[in-house]
């Protein structure tokens, strides 16, 4: 008996095993069936949309935002839409917030009045995070807004209030679903695969609910999606991919959906992006030094504004708190490696924001109204990043946003070969000096009049200018 038993468990082992690709020479690439699709950038119309974009908000908002971080009287520090798990709430426990959700003061209306204000050009809103709420009436669960006293469709209201002020409206959806009693971390026996695949099942028909329902949806935004048992079960990634872009074409997907034939996320086996746009950048940023390389592929960062708070926490002062500069520089850090931001906020659970978040909208709306031409559209410049700031590039213009000005008063600029600064000055037309100062440098001179504040240098250049010039290098 112990001999049968041994032999089926290291068979129930090696048949739901994650299968590993054989080791080839380094230039041979392996055959994948659920690979990428596609190599290099998509080039269309919609995806240029999507990247010129460049400025988003992320909304979480879920069940989570009732207790705000706290459970039974203790306060838990880490993200408030993990309260569930970190207190080890049970699910239909947790679940009887519903009772609870009627957000009195929400305004589909003025939020997407907020987001104009702040200058995103997309909202990217928590359909169903963990745990497993719907802010949609989805007719193959129970627990969504229609099971609340609030009943109405939000997500709804939120896509017409937020198309109708020329917001783009992006899907973010969990696929890890706490509150669905088929959901597997892992495979391990016939009756978890069973079980996985009718809650396969349950989330293709979710999607196709949503592609349905909302096609002005321009995308899809997946995560919980790390478990072994998405990994092992790669076909799918790829089935929801298609579905989803057969059903709206021109939808753009995100790569932390996606694992190749052998549980490889993101980038396949053979070291290629799956989906339309990197999503690995969550709360950090590549290094516009060493991670060159992001340049390569499009790619969208993430971040809060506390230290690691998706969801609404009651208690923002047990971490730190990003200042809207702050904020701002990693905005702009994003565009200058050719990606996307997106900005977290986390409505309260009445269906305001909190006082914070209002005051940083208010303060990005600002300075984009005054200097967003050198984030939307713009691209990576790809010139030799400097001290004082970051370079972004939109056709032919070149554009200085300016941090860290120098007591030197002059901005160091080094050109790529070829290419000449003709003339540097303020988006309001006033010019600033520019002096060579040796082969492909030059120092640009800081503004008469101190802006206070991060601004923009606009550059007219001429580039691939041949010719001699009047410098030697040294002899060494
Ligand atoms: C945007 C965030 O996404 C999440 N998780 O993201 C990740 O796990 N990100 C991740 C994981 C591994 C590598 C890089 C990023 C969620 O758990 C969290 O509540 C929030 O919705």
């Amino acid at each position: 008996t112990l001999f049968i038993t041994v032999l089926f468990w290291v068979l129930g082992v090696e048949i739901f095993a994650q299968k590993q690709p054989q080791v080839l020479p380094a230039d041979q690439e392996i055959s994948l069936k659920y690979g990428a699709d596609r190599l290099g950038k998509r080039t269309d119309d919609a995806m240029r949309k999507f990247r010129d974009n460049r400025l988003g908000a992320f909304i979480h908002w879920g069940l989570y935002a009732i207790p705000g971080g706290e459970w039974n009287g203790k306060v838990y520090n880490g993200a408030a839409e993990w309260l569930k798990s970190w207190a080890k709430v049970p699910a239909d426990e947790w679940l009887k917030l519903m009772d609870q959700w009627n957000p009195e003061k929400f305004n589909a209306k003025a939020w997407a009045k907020m987001a104009k204000k702040m200058g995103v050009k997309y909202v990217k809103i928590t359909t169903k995070h963990h745990e497993g709420f719907c802010l949609w009436p989805s007719k193959y669960s129970k627990y969504t807004v229609a099971q609340t006293p609030y009943k109405k469709d939000i997500l709804g209201e939120l896509v017409k209030a937020y198309n109708d002020e020329g917001i783009d409206v992006h899907f973010y959806f969990s696929v890890m679903d706490w509150s669905h009693p088929d959901y597997r971390y892992d495979i391990k026996s016939e009756e978890d695969a069973v079980a996985f695949n009718r809650f396969l099942e349950f989330t293709d028909n979710q999607l196709k609910e949503l592609a349905t329902r909302y096609p002005t949806v321009k995308d899809f935004w997946f995560d919980g999606t790390w478990d072994a048992s998405i990994k092992k079960n790669g076909w799918w990634t790829a089935h929801v991919e298609q579905m989803l872009k057969d059903m709206l074409p021109g939808v753009t997907i995100n790569s932390r959906l996606r694992a190749d034939d052998y549980g490889k996320r993101h980038f396949d086996s053979n070291g290629h992006l799956m989906g339309d746009y990197e999503s690995g950048y969550e709360r950090r940023l590549p290094d516009p030094v060493k991670d060159l390389k992001v340049t390569r592929w499009d790619w969208e960062a993430c971040m809060t504004v506390p230290e690691n708070q998706w969801g609404y926490h009651k208690d923002w002062s047990l971490s730190y708190v990003k200042t809207p500069l702050e904020v701002l520089e990693r905005i702009v850090h994003a565009v200058a490696m050719g990606g996307n931001m997106v900005v977290n906020f986390g409505p309260q659970a009445d269906g305001d924001f909190r006082p914070e978040e209002k005051e940083l909208a208010d303060a990005i709306g600002k300075w984009m109204q005054k200097y967003g031409e050198c984030i939307y559209g713009c691209d990576y410049a790809g010139w030799d990043k400097q001290s004082w700031g970051y370079y972004t590039r939109k056709g032919k213009d070149v554009y200085m946003v300016v941090f860290n000005p120098p007591y030197s008063k002059h901005l160091v600029i080094k050109t790529p070969k070829g290419t000449k600064v003709v003339k540097a000055a303020l988006l309001d037309g006033k010019e600033v000096a520019v002096k060579e100062t040796a082969r492909n440098e030059y120092n640009v001179d800081m503004p008469a009049k101190d802006p206070e504040g991060p601004f923009v240098i606009k550059l007219q250049i001429e580039e691939n200018a041949g010719g001699a010039d009047k410098y030697r290098d040294a002899l060494t």
